[in-house]
């Protein structure tokens, strides 16, 4: 964690995060959000296609094959590209949580060039949680999950409502959402929460 930004400190009375009773259970695929999300939907061919997996705690894992449309240098992933597989993993906390929340902050580390081909082995982990911010930390390591640290990211994503979609989103997208049982299916699996 050393030199994280003063934001990315959680404050003293901040809490633990809290698992949800119903979260998926550890192994468990944690299936796409939304079949056009560039991090996690099948229907986006050039996407990450990352398959989240519900780790023990209020953590995930995740692996991300770096394909040829994702490369920045010949051969090599793009630095947006490997932050953008960092912000899905941890995004996906929100299911262990059963919070909808969004990226707030993102700092990034890019300490190993990541080649095509290779696969990246994410890991995200919610640390503490403040009123509506929840600070969370994440990793993607190459040659397996236990291989060297290629990529890491310390955010603050923030707690809002559905309504945050609705009032923002293009309405052609969010009306084809609001008429997908799917999507609904997804919505309802946070109204459980107080
Ligand atoms: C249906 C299922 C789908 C589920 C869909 C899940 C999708 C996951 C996809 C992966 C994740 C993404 O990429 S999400 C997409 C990228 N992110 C975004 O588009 C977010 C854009 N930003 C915003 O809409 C807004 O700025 C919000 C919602 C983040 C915050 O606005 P707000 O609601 O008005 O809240 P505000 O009062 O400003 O702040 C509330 C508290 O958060 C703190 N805060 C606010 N911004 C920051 C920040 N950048 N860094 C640190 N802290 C911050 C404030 O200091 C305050 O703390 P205090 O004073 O209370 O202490």
């Amino acid at each position: 964690m050393s030199g994280r930004t003063t934001a990315l400190t959680p404050p003293a009375d901040a809490g633990p995060p809290v698992r949800h009773p119903e979260a998926p259970a550890p192994g468990e695929v944690i299936g796409a959000h939304y079949e056009n999300c560039f991090g996690c939907g099948a229907g986006v061919p050039h996407g990450l296609h990352l398959e989240v997996r519900a780790g023990e705690g209020v953590a995930v894992t995740a692996e991300f094959r770096v394909k040829e449309a994702h490369q920045g240098a010949p051969g090599l992933a793009h630095g947006g590209v490997l932050a953008t597989a960092l912000d899905e993993t941890l995004g996906s906390l929100n299911w262990l949580t059963r919070v909808i929340a969004v990226t707030g902050r993102l700092e990034t580390d890019f300490l190993l060039p990541v080649p095509v081909d290779s696969v990246l082995y994410l890991e995200a982990e919610a640390v503490a949680v403040h009123h509506r911010k929840i600070y969370c930390t994440a990793t993607g390591r190459l040659g397996g999950p236990e291989g060297p640290v290629a990529v890491r990211a310390d955010a603050v994503f923030i707690e809002v409502k559905v309504e945050h979609f609705i009032n923002h989103g293009r309405p052609a997208e969010i009306n084809a959402a609001l008429a997908d049982p799917d999507q609904v299916k997804v919505v309802r699996a946070f109204e459980v929460n107080p």
